[in-house]
């Protein structure tokens, strides 16, 4: 049978895109293929999505579309794996951190169309956000796929392949950083007395709240601080301390620390 997409490795970010392309009626669901080395895994995929499952990675042979969604770690083994059997038309749409465009392109033969993608896990409630770059022979007909594929979960930028490093440490990597501060915060408010789900039922919508009135006001983080921050408040004593303990520097050093990992990982 053609399947329309197969996704390589069914883990965490396959099942988010893979759920949202079911949500969104991309396709059929029985096209939408999913192999993996977890036997336990895929039949619980085919029960709650409705999507086809192979433990083979074969099976991209009949596709029209295979988003690769392994661990870079083991990308070498998957390329070398498919690549005999992959046709040459064959869209390849690679999520893994780090895998460069040439890289895959190499590995599964000349010509072949890649398009790689970071996306970030709130793709699983459908809130994601993905970065989206062409390799060499990348198309814009196969660009507008897979922003329609990662549409599917959220919202979609495109970017050049070079700075899909500082992507994948700033919204691939970001939703961990939110939770670390998220954390913090409530380990704060645990240390004050504050009950645990008033806490969390506070944090939560302020996070939330601070995101969509940026997002809706336009202006910018430092703005929206400053409106928060009356000179010799609260706001001020918690700003002034997180600047003697030196916050901002260390985002940023973590951030290039992620950037640096990701091309790492392409080595
Ligand atoms: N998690 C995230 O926030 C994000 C991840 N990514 C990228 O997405 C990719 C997948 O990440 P994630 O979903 O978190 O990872 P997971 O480990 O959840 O998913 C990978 C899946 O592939 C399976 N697998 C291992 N070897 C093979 C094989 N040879 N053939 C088929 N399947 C195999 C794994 O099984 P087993 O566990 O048994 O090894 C696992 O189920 C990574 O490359 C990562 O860089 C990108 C953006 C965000
Ligand atoms: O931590 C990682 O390597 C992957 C890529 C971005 C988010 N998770």
């Amino acid at each position: 049978m053609e399947s329309k997409v197969v996704f390589v490795g069914a883990g965490n970010m396959a099942e988010a895109i893979a759920a949202g392309m079911v949500r969104a009626e991309f396709c059929a669901a029985e096209k939408i293929v999913m192999t993996d080395i977890r036997p336990e895994r895929l039949s619980g995929l085919e029960t709650d999505l409705g999507v086809s499952t192979s433990a083979d990675n074969s099976v991209v042979k009949n596709a029209e579309i295979v988003v690769l969604a392994v661990k870079p770690q083991i990308m070498n083994d998957v390329l070398e794996d498919i690549a005999p059997v992959l046709r040459k038309e064959t869209l390849v749409i690679s999520i893994a951190a780090g895998i460069t465009a040439e890289k895959i392109e190499r590995a599964l033969g000349e010509g072949t169309r890649v398009i790689r993608v970071m996306p970030n896990t709130p793709a699983l409630i459908g809130q994601g956000a993905s970065g989206i770059a062409a390799g060499r022979l990348a198309d814009e007909a196969d660009l507008e796929v897979a922003e329609t594929i990662l549409g599917c979960v959220g919202e979609t930028v495109r970017v050049d392949e070079k700075d899909l490093d500082a992507v994948t440490a700033l919204s691939g990597s970001g939703p961990a950083y939110v939770f670390y501060l998220l954390e913090s915060m409530l380990a704060a408010a645990e240390e004050m007395g504050l009950e645990k789900e008033t806490a969390r039922t506070l944090a939560l919508q302020t996070v939330e709240g601070a995101a969509r009135l940026m997002k809706d006001s336009g202006e910018e983080a430092a703005e929206l601080r400053a409106k928060v921050t009356s000179k010799g408040g609260t706001t001020f004593a918690a700003m002034t301390s997180m600047e003697e303990s030196g916050v901002k520097p260390a985002i940023i050093k973590a951030l290039k620390a992620a950037q640096m990992r990701s091309k790492e990982l392409s080595g």
